[in-house]
């Protein structure tokens, strides 16, 4: 059996032109044009890679980008007083501070600095709590893209088992949550998980969010499986030059999933077409106008 791919810029592509047309429309018959503010602190390659192709795409649909690019040894009271100036603009609807910040500064507090109706990336603890309990809440982009590909090629997902291996604040916790809220059987695995083989081949989707090249291997899986790679790993070839790849050994798991998401052009475009989702959402909710319904969860 060959998985079918599960193609996350061709989903991601028809977000954004969703995206692009809301943006026109709340121009056009209100006059408001949203904005996307993004904090970068230091110079970590990879975040400055995303963080610029963050800020072409928010230009793409139509919005406007703020970046705000900040010295490695920034101290925390400077930083919070950013996220106050973006938390009063009222041409600021999301705010996004690239993690992780240098070890000097306190993740928890500067996230929970955020205006909760500001924080795209639904990190905030009441938009964690909120959608532990259900309720409407920003919700992580990472995870709601991969709940998008999911309902999209298995349509209803309740009664599945889903595995998450990984359970970190921004991808693993919010995905179980949302397997939840679709009425799958859900298990989450991490480091201290015995026997993950066993755990994992009884999953009728695996969702894999380790930071661990290659982690999950091929005959894990349940024949049939959809599998989800959340991993972004730059591995070296060995002559010099560097490979992305995923969580999971995906020549070998792609002859025995039934669907599955490549690394790259899989989870990670989708995460980008969500931000920009939650940030029309947002600016819909500061101006008390209807949320978007396709782009609701
Ligand atoms: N495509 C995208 O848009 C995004 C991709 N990513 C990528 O996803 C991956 C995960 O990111 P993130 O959640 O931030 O990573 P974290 O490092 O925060 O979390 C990793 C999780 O994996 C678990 N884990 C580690 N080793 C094992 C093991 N041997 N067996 C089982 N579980 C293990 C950890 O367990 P424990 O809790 O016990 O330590 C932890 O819960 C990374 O590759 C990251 O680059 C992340 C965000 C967005
Ligand atoms: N506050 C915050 N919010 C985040 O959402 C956030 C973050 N911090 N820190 C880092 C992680 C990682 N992340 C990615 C987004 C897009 C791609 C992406 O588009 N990847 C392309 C490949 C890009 C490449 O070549 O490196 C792909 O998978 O096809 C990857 C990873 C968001 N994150
Ligand atoms: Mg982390």
């Amino acid at each position: 059996m060959t998985a079918r791919i599960i193609d996350g810029k061709a989903f991601a592509a028809v977000l954004l032109e969703n995206v692009a047309e809301h943006v026109t429309q709340l121009k056009q018959a209100h006059g408001l044009i949203p904005g996307l503010a993004v904090v970068l602190v230091g110079e970590d390659p990879a975040s400055e890679i995303y963080v610029r192709s963050k800020a072409k795409k928010t230009v793409e649909v139509g919005m406007h980008s703020y970046e705000y690019k900040l010295p490695a040894d920034t101290v925390e009271a400077e930083l919070l007083a950013l996220i106050e100036q973006l938390n009063l603009d009222p041409s600021v609807h999301g705010i996004l501070v690239q993690l992780p910040l240098p070890e000097h500064l306190d993740e928890a507090l500067v996230t929970n600095a955020i205006d909760p109706s500001r924080d795209v990336d639904g990190f905030h603890v009441s938009n964690a709590g909120l959608l532990a309990t259900g309720q409407p809440a920003m919700v992580p982009c990472t995870p709601l893209g991969c709940l998008m590909m999911l309902r999209g090629y298995c349509g209803n997902l309740a009664g599945l088992h889903a595995v998450v291996i990984g359970r970190s604040n921004i991808v693993g916790k919010p995905m179980a949550q949302l397997l939840l809220k679709e009425n799958c059987t859900v298990t989450v695995a991490h480091s201290h998980t015995r026997n993950l083989p066993d755990i994992v081949v009884a999953a009728d989707i695996v969702v894999a969010a380790v930071g661990r090249p290659l982690f999950v291997k091929g005959q894990w899986l349940k024949t049939g499986a959809t599998v989800i790679d959340v991993g972004i790993n730059r591995i070296d070839q060995g002559d010099g030059t560097m490979r992305l790849v995923g969580d999971v050994d995906y020549g070998a798991a792609k002859d025995i999933a039934g669907a599955i998401t490549p690394v790259p052009g899989g989870v990670g475009p989708m995460t980008i077409a969500c931000l920009l989702a939650n940030t029309v959402t947002a600016c819909c909710r500061a101006h008390s106008l209807p949320e978007p319904a396709r782009l609701k969860v």
